[in-house]
């Protein structure tokens, strides 16, 4: 074989070799390409699923919110399932960031909303008084954390859970105290009324006792319970007393006419009998008066006296016999009547004394009526009555008539300071002095509370000053003592004169300004309105 040939021929193999070589490396290559693309296409899928896991799980969250933003991801995760419809996706993608962002927004007003309407609820919860004091504080405290705005839904539920717990706390305790209401100032003040009111009214003396517990119950510390207890007890004691007049009241009649039937009785005997007696007297008269005629014919006719007396005598003995029982008819008569006026004068007598004792009560019941219980004075009614009477005697004479009303100063400092009952006590003995302070012919009553009214008929206007300023000296010179503390008592005193043609109501008005006037110049004195 020839050289040149033998050379090519040698050539040609060299590059076959290497031609072989280079698809060899290139089949590697491309085996590991392969292998590489493989590789990514898992790691691809894997996040794919990863990925669409992912807005699986979101769209669940968001689920319900938005029903445009569920669709919108129900339908993002169909595509995502194949990874050449990813590309379509994306403007999907691009709309839900959009509806994500409106959401976010939505979201925010909403929560916004809801703080505001949370702190709404949480300012009627702070109305309820009666709510223990410690959770008053939480209140106040959770009140201003929701100052705070919230970012988001898992601030809000923590919130609405805490004020759901308020609500429970608070009916707990309203529940617990539901027989223990809170006071309030106005009940308070109509217990004070009460203790007040019932301190006018007279109650018998084995009521009197329970009383004093009731008006001191009701000037302590009062519950409601208490109040309204009082109220039931004081109602029952004031229904016992009208059944007992009513019963009183019953029973007197019922005597009344009892005595009355069997006066009525006695009488239609009387009657009966006499009509019975008149008539067997008639009888009688009668046949008297045949005796008598028969003895008259007798004595004309008669020719044989022996025979005349024989007959005469029979004549008078049956005239007698006549005569003796009308005697006896009339002293019966005499004994029925005499008895009938006796048990007539017996019945009478106990009717009368029955209306005696039931007049006397009602005599005590009228004393009462005008008597105030606590000072013994005229009550308001006592004071009308006696103002209508002078106010006549001041028309009718034209004597001068003063009306003058005092008050009690500072006297609620008493009270407040030393208890009620040393005010109820102070009032006694102001009242007592004002009483002795006046003539008979003068008048104290007690017109409320702690003011008292006096009439001052015949006093001059000279004189006027110098007498009431005599009184005011007199009630301020009374040494008090309270709790080893000597005590001052002063009285305000207005004073006015029924003017002429004016009416006591206009008097008394002038005598209440002028009293006021001494009250506001600085109490302690005695203003008179001329
Ligand atoms: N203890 C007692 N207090 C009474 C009675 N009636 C009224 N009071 C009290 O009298 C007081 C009257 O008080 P105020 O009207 O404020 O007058 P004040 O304290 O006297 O003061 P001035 O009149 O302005 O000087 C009140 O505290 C009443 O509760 C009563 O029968 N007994």
């Amino acid at each position: 074989m020839p050289l040149v040939e033998n050379e090519s021929r040698h050539c040609k193999m060299k590059e076959s070799n290497t031609a072989i070589t280079q698809i060899s490396l290139m089949k590697q290559k491309l085996h590991a390409a392969k292998l590489a693309l493989e590789e990514i296409n898992t790691d691809r899928n894997d996040k794919l699923k990863t990925l669409i896991q992912f807005i699986t799980h979101l769209s669940l969250a968001c689920k319900g919110q938005n029903l445009e933003l569920d669709n919108k991801l129900a339908k993002l995760r169909h595509h995502m399932h194949d990874f050449e419809q990813i590309d379509e996706a994306l403007p999907e993608l691009v709309d839900i960031e959009r509806l994500l962002k409106s959401q976010y927004n939505h979201t925010m007003t909403r929560l916004e909303d809801s703080r505001n309407g949370l702190n709404r609820v949480i300012r009627q919860i702070q109305r309820i008084n009666s709510a223990p004091d410690k959770l008053k504080k939480e209140i106040t405290y959770f009140k201003q954390e929701l100052g705070k705005p919230f970012h988001t839904v898992w601030e809000y539920i923590p919130k609405v859970e805490k004020l759901i717990f308020f609500y429970e706390e608070i009916l707990k305790h309203e529940f617990a105290d539901a027989d223990n209401y809170e006071i309030l100032p106005h009940h308070v003040q109509l217990a004070k009324e009460l203790a007040a009111k019932i301190a006018e009214i007279e109650f018998r003396k084995d009521q009197r006792d329970q009383i004093l517990v009731i008006k001191e119950v009701l000037l302590g510390d009062i519950s409601l319970n208490n109040l309204l207890e009082s109220y039931q007890s004081i109602l029952s004691l004031l229904l016992e007393n009208i059944a007992r007049e009513k019963t009183a009241s019953q029973d007197f009649l019922f005597a009344l006419n009892d005595a009355l039937t069997i006066v009525r009785d006695v009488v239609n005997n009387t009657h009966n009998n006499n009509q019975r007696c008149e008539q067997l007297k008639g009888q009688l008269n009668k046949e008297i008066n045949l005796r008598v005629n028969n003895a008259d014919e007798l004595v004309v006719d008669a020719y044989d006296l022996s025979q005349l007396k024989i007959q005469l005598t029979v004549q008078l003995s049956s005239l007698r016999d006549s005569l003796s029982r009308k005697e006896a008819l009339e002293q019966r008569e005499q004994t029925i009547l005499r008895k009938s006026i006796e048990s007539m004068r017996k019945e009478l007598n106990s009717m009368s004394q029955e209306a005696n004792s039931y007049k006397e009560k009602l005599f005590e019941h009228q004393k009462l009526n005008l008597l105030d219980p606590l000072t013994q004075l005229a009550n308001r009614t006592a004071l009308e009555d006696r103002m209508e009477q002078e106010y006549r005697n001041h028309v009718r004479f034209k004597t001068p008539l003063w009306i003058a009303i005092t008050d009690i100063d500072h006297f609620k400092n008493i009270n407040d300071n030393f208890g009620h009952s040393t005010g109820d006590k102070t009032l006694q003995v102001i009242a007592m002095a004002l009483k002795n302070s006046l003539r008979d012919s003068e008048f104290v009553a007690r017109y409320g509370g702690e003011e008292f009214v006096l009439l001052l008929p015949d006093v001059t206007d000279e004189h006027i000053s110098q007498l009431l300023n005599r009184v005011r000296e007199k009630i301020k010179n009374i040494p008090f003592k309270f709790k080893n503390q000597r005590i001052t008592v002063t009285l305000s005193i207005g004073a006015a004169q029924v003017m002429e043609n004016e009416t006591l109501e206009e008097a008394f008005e002038r005598a209440d300004a002028a009293l006021y006037q001494a009250k506001n110049n600085g109490r302690d004195r005695v203003v008179i309105d001329i």
